[in-house]
């Protein structure tokens, strides 16, 4: 047995698989979140945005179809713990490379199976995402609640900085340069660009606006990222910088640090949005789609005033900001996932609008 124990005490047991290890040296509290996507175990996983968190799967059957390493977000995870019902080994898939729980074990994610997650997740939707411990025995646990001084988020870096790339990258492509700035961005963000024929250079976070705009770039992407986008400070400088240079997408994390740098305000959701239904309203066309997301954090509408930001899309289920366009400027930016992975893609016509946006700017230059 092991378990996931909250500050009150609740208790949630279940059985271990994956990478115990650290278990022995180290108890941590990380937040618990949940996402009710029904497939894409492997995506969340690799998701660098669940940096720092443990993660609930309210489908109650994962792994039955495998691993597949070319469908992984990023060539690491963050994660740190990984909570649902029944595991399957994977069997239904013959073409499987791998299963989720070697790749648990291999990447130290604590896994805990068994667990009656309907229950945990109606707790977390009453109380919000809070921290929690896996632990082996009720006591360490326990303990753990009763020494916690709240040390490690104090003392530790920012999950960005334990995501993004080391050093920058390029990536060939016949079309316009794209800088990429990495706070834990997803392939699929990467693919939807060079899908479109980008040449593109992926930049570690921390990357001084002077060095990106040195090589040049025909525009910018500011990816997902995980964490508090408000604790960010030196990236929310780098793009106050870049703002009015070049034609600019936001993708979740990147659309918060937008805000942020134009003077909004972003804060944090009871439980989040975690799943592949989420309905978004176009204020503009009045249409409404679903779309992938996976967010804590949101902008707050009314600190948009004066920004220079029109809020252009909505959520359906609780009114919160999902987009924005600058009125002076050639920038975009949506709270959701329009690259899905896990989830619905019927949002890509954004990289279609940012790759005309930066091709006509291109030409209007090209001609002056
Ligand atoms: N996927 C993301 O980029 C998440 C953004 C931010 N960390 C949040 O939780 O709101």
């Amino acid at each position: 047995m092991a378990y996931l124990i909250f500050e009150d005490g609740t208790t949630f047991e279940g059985e271990e698989f994956g990478g115990w290890e650290k278990s022995f040296t180290q108890v941590e509290e990380q937040e618990v979140v949940f996402n009710t996507s029904m497939s894409g175990y492997q995506e969340m996983v690799t998701d660098l945005s669940y940096a720092g968190q443990i993660l609930v799967l309210t489908q109650p059957l994962i792994g039955n179809y495998g691993w597949h390493h070319e469908e992984n977000e990023a060539d690491k995870t963050r994660l740190q713990g990984l909570i649902l019902r029944e595991l399957s080994g994977g069997e239904g898939s013959q073409h499987g490379e791998g299963s989720l729980e070697d790749y648990c074990y291999q990447h130290g994610v604590q896994g805990l199976k068994g667990v009656d997650t309907r229950a945990l997740t109606r707790y977390l939707r009453q109380f919000g995402t809070l921290p929690g411990v896996l632990v082996r025995t009720k006591e360490i646990g326990q303990e753990y609640w009763r020494n916690s001084k709240k040390k490690i988020k104090e003392n530790s870096e920012h999950w960005v900085y334990r995501s993004t790339v080391k050093e920058s990258f390029e990536i060939p492509g016949s079309g316009p340069l794209i800088a990429v700035i990495d706070f834990g961005v997803k392939r699929n963000i990467i693919r939807n660009l060079q899908k479109r024929g980008f040449r593109i250079m992926v930049f570690p976070a921390r990357t001084k606006a002077e060095e990106i705009l040195k090589n040049r770039p025909s525009g910018i992407v500011l990816s997902n990222g995980p964490g508090d986008p408000e604790e960010l400070p030196e990236e929310i400088a780098t793009v106050r910088k870049l703002y009015d240079k070049l034609p600019i997408l936001g993708i979740c994390l990147g659309h918060q640090l937008l805000a942020l740098a134009a003077g909004g305000r972003t804060y944090k959701l009871l439980y989040g949005h975690r799943g592949g239904n989420h309905p978004v309203i176009d204020i503009r066309s009045g249409k409404a789609t679903m779309t992938s997301q996976n967010h804590g954090y949101a902008v707050q509408e009314d600190s948009l005033k004066g920004s220079g930001f029109e809020v252009t899309l909505l959520n359906l289920n609780d009114g919160t900001v999902e987009g924005m366009e600058h009125t002076s400027y050639p920038i975009l930016s949506v709270q959701f996932h329009p690259e899905g992975a896990p989830g619905p893609e019927e949002n890509d016509g954004i990289f279609d609008r940012f790759k005309s946006i930066v091709l006509d700017r291109s030409a209007r230059k090209g001609r002056g």
